[in-house]
């Protein structure tokens, strides 16, 4: 019954189990929820990433990170990440109904979707005009990561900023979408899936309301599907154990605790 199941409560919103149900006001509490917890959690604000989106690096400036060791520029790239997921964190703390959820959901959710949320605020920091992408003040070019060693990683990450900023979604569109992909009640190890899906069909059904107000329904079967986001996150994965069996103590030693937390499995931490 799954299918009918997901199909009506797309097409047949009456067929909302009764837990799913809000009145208009909630609704619009929901919504507003929503887009106050993206605004106040983003590491930058939208305009000043405008105002210096032609601002690029300058080939002695490109060749300078180049040169970098491999191990330094993975430490000051995971550090930069690890600073932007603690924005990610903030943002699901303050989705209402995240904080209610059972804690281990609330940090098996994290986990699987710090990274894909990442990505997708990544568009934000991104001239899809030029290719390039926000970075230590700049807007640098896909060769400027260099000595990371994994190109196709950086390379499947500009893609998908290609294939969002094609969207031109708002920043309100960008609260939601990361709102229900944070929110995905199929995840294996979720104890309580149930209270996970009422809590993203109530989203869904705000994110729908909102695009049908704005005559923006269509962006729904142009974001990208699950699987893109966490391909990137799976070669992002791999890459790092790449890298761990390169450097195998750089990890421990430099990587900020969170980094670890959410990308290294416990079963090496013990
Ligand atoms: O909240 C906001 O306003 C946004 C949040 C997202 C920010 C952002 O784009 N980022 C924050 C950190 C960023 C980032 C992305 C990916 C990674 C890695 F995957 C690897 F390095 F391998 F690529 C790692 F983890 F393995 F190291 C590290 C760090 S970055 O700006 O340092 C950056 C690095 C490489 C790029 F090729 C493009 C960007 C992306 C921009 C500001």
């Amino acid at each position: 019954f799954h299918n009918l199941e997901s199909y009506c409560s797309l097409n047949f919103s009456s067929f909302f189990p009764p837990e799913c149900m809000i009145s208009a006001t909630e609704l619009e509490l929901l919504m507003q929820n929503v887009i106050f917890a993206h605004q106040e959690t983003c590491q930058f604000r939208q305009e000043n990433l405008q105002i210096l989106r032609w601002e690029t690096f300058s080939p002695e400036e490109m060749q300078n990170f180049q040169q970098k060791p491999m191990d330094q520029m993975w430490e000051r790239c995971v550090c930069h990440i690890t600073d932007a997921i603690q924005y990610i964190v903030e943002f699901a703390k303050r989705l209402s109904g995240f904080t209610d959820l059972n804690p281990n959901d609330q940090i098996v959710l994290l986990k699987a979707g710090a990274m894909e949320l990442l990505l997708i605020r990544m568009s934000r920091a991104f001239n899809c005009f030029n290719n390039t992408v926000f970075f230590e003040g700049k807007y640098a070019q896909l060769e400027l990561f260099h000595s990371l060693g994994c190109t196709d990683l950086i390379t499947s990450m500009f893609d998908l900023c290609q294939s969002l900023c094609a969207l031109n979604l708002s920043e309100h569109e960008m609260a939601f979408f990361n709102a229900i992909t944070l929110l995905n009640p199929s995840y294996p190890w979720l104890q309580d899936k149930h209270k996970v899906d009422t809590l993203y069909r109530k989203i869904h059904f705000a994110f729908r309301h909102l695009l049908r107000r704005t005559h923006r329904e269509f962006i729904l079967m142009k974001l990208p599907e699950k699987e893109k986001l966490s391909n990137i996150c799976q070669l992002h994965l791999e890459k790092l154990n790449i890298f761990r069996q390169m450097y195998p103590t750089i990890a421990w030693e430099r990587f900020p605790p969170l980094y670890k937390e959410l990308f290294i499995s416990e079963t090496e931490n013990s």
